[in-house]
């Protein structure tokens, strides 16, 4: 069983969003610095054809007397000769430096969203298991996929962009303020207004984006329910049915998205008429100044050219403020994952584990139903064989993941080999118990890498040894390449009761003194279940085994059998004393073997 170490937790600390974004990135000042820094040289490159065009301009009207001629070059084929040069340099500039930042960016983007899903789906691995049970496990997979993809996505051209942004109102703007102050103020009227459209439609589309991220996780969630669930739609003839339940998931996800599009795009028509307005200005102002010579020609073409400059690039700011929004509203799911508590730490004990266990007036209750577990007293020596049957719902299944330490108790104490459970190293738990669930998983490698999955370092012999002690020896080596057939695909054709055999090896190869059959022999065939008896009476003794079974005929040669009813333990013995007197086990007993007296009372 899967008991882990509490690694050092996340906190956001309530942080905003972008802060932890950045503090996230901030391992990478170096590189961060350098990819702001080619953005930037870039967005200069990028704003010098135009200020060479009004240079270019100012040499055709004014030949010997241009702004050229002043620094020394008179001749005006040798003036459009330097234009040349300096033009071909800086596009030459421009395109190295574009893909300097792009390199930048895009690593960076690929290496914080490396390192974010790693840390989510590290987190998530050491969440409670009630965090499992009152969560869909489709979001988690929207989180670690498409939240941080959506990251990705921002950091891979938002945040250049908002840079080149930036940095194009401050170089427009100087060049604006040098030749006229009159135009400069004129032309970055827009800029306030455009600004406050940006956060405007910030506002707005917020919350319109949080609701589209939780339509698409409420989508992944089904997508996956349905996909994994294919067989039972099939057996059903549910196709119909789900195809458009499917569907109207979908089509809420749609309309999410069509509200936050109806937001952002009203942005660019209100940005576009801000810029108008700006240009408009440089160009009537400055055509009215030209005219009345108070501004050279070349000095117009530079500012009419250069407001295309400043002002262009502001429609952009819807395109980066959706991306933002967009990202933040990921940053907020994932920072909601990364603020989950992890389950509570374990403690330093560490010894060897005999595996006795007490408990003591041991008391559950799940936070969102009223079943659990009451006033469990029990006593499970070392090496003792112990079942817990009762009706479905009575509390068998709670009772182990108490003491799986999956949860903890709310009231009494358990104590494993006279310590608190709570108290023994998770490592050394983890070494010591080894469960079998119902449901078994197989990963995707070789038979002998899922028997070896608890303990990757173990020797073909003992691979085998387990696999001979759960019975399973024998069909693995029937298979075409025996040992070393892969999963997967593969893994599909292996029958319910070949999949239980090789959970029951992969228990026993880490030599667990406790070992946890949760209704492991529930859903498999005689055949499989006899096999799995002849493997526990081979450990008898030599290890504690608690077994959930409903099957009554799995229990028969266990120590002791308690009997659960309601979340208590109603009657306890071994299978030849609870048959003799009344009671729920007899009334099972009965009913199983085909005995059942209907009107018999528990
Ligand atoms: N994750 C959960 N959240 C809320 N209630 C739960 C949860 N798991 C179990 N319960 C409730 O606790 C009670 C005991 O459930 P438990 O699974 O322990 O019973 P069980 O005897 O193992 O049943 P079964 O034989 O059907 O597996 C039931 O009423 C059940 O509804």
């Amino acid at each position: 069983m899967s008991i882990s170490p509490p690694s050092a937790p996340f906190s956001s600390g309530k942080r905003h969003p972008l802060r932890v974004l950045l503090s996230l990135v901030s391992e990478e000042k170096g590189r961060v610095v350098r990819a702001v820094a080619a953005s930037v040289i870039n967005k200069i490159f990028d704003v010098m054809p135009e200020i060479l065009i009004g240079i270019a301009l100012d040499v055709v009207v004014r030949g010997k007397d241009s702004f050229v001629a002043q620094v020394g070059i008179t001749d005006p084929v040798h003036q459009l000769t330097l234009l040349g040069i300096a033009t071909f340099l800086i596009w030459f500039g421009e395109s190295l430096f574009e893909y300097f930042y792009q390199i930048l960016w895009r690593g960076l983007a690929q290496d914080v969203q490396h390192r974010l899903r790693i840390l989510c789906y590290d987190h998530a691995q050491h969440l409670p298991t009630s965090f499992y049970e009152e969560n869909r496990s489709g979001d988690l997979v929207a989180v670690l996929n498409d939240d941080i993809n959506q990251l990705e996505r921002f950091l891979d051209r938002g945040a250049n962009e908002l840079i080149q942004t930036f940095a194009a109102v401050v170089l427009v703007g100087a060049v604006f303020f040098i030749v006229s102050p009159l135009i400069a103020v004129v032309a970055f009227t827009p800029v306030p207004a455009i600004i406050a459209g940006a956060f405007w439609f910030q506002r707005r589309a917020q919350a319109r984006y949080d609701a589209v991220r939780a339509r698409a996780g409420g989508l992944g969630a089904r997508l996956t329910t349905n996909l994994q669930g294919l067989q039972t739609i099939r057996a059903f003839g549910a196709e119909a049915r789900e195809t458009a339940a499917l569907s109207k998931e979908s089509r809420a996800y749609v309309d999410a998205n069509r509200a936050a599009i109806r937001v952002s795009s009203a942005f660019i028509p209100i940005i576009r008429m801000a810029i108008l307005s700006g240009f408009l200005a440089t160009f009537l102002i400055g055509g009215w100044l030209t005219l009345t010579g108070q501004m050279q020609v070349g000095a117009y073409g530079l500012l009419v050219f250069l407001t295309q400059r400043l002002l262009w690039p502001m429609t952009h700011l819807a395109e980066i403020a959706d991306l933002y929004e967009r990202a933040m509203a990921s940053t907020r799911r994932i920072l909601r994952l990364l603020d989950e508590p992890r389950g509570e730490p374990h403690g330093a004990h560490d010894a060897s584990v005999s595996g006795r266990f007490e408990l003591e007036g041991v008391g559950f209750r799940y936070a969102t139903s009223p079943g659990g577990v009451t006033d469990i007293n029990l006593a499970i020596r070392a090496g003792e064989t112990v079942a817990l049957v009762g009706p479905t719902g009575s509390g068998k299944s709670t009772l182990i993941k108490l003491l799986g330490l999956f949860i903890r108790p709310q009231k009494g104490a358990i104590r494993l080999d006279g310590v608190p459970l709570a108290d023994w190293s998770g490592e050394r738990l983890r070494r010591s118990m080894a469960w079998v669930p119902q449901e078994v998983t197989l990963f995707s490698g070789s038979i002998a890498d899922n028997i070896a999955y608890g303990k990757p370092s173990a020797s073909r012999e003992e691979v085998e040894a387990a696999a001979r002690l759960a019975e399973a020896d024998g069909f693995i080596r029937a298979l075409p390449d025996g040992y070393e057939s892969q999963i997967g695909e593969y893994g599909q054709k292996l029958s319910g009761g070949q999949r239980q055999r090789i959970a029951l090896a992969r228990a026993l190869l880490i030599d667990p003194a406790i070992l946890i059959l949760d209704e492991a022999t529930s859903a498999v065939d005689n055949e499989t279940e006899a096999a799995i008896q002849r493997s526990l009476a081979k450990m008898k003794g030599k290890r504690t085994v608690i077994l959930v079974a409903h099957r009554l005929s799995t229990v028969v040669h266990a120590d002791a059998i308690h009997v659960m009813d309601d979340g208590r333990i109603i009657q306890s013995g071994p299978h030849d004393r609870l048959v003799e007197c009344p009671g729920l086990y007899r009334t099972l007993w009965n009913i199983q073997t085909g005995h059942a007296e209907m009107n018999e009372t528990a």
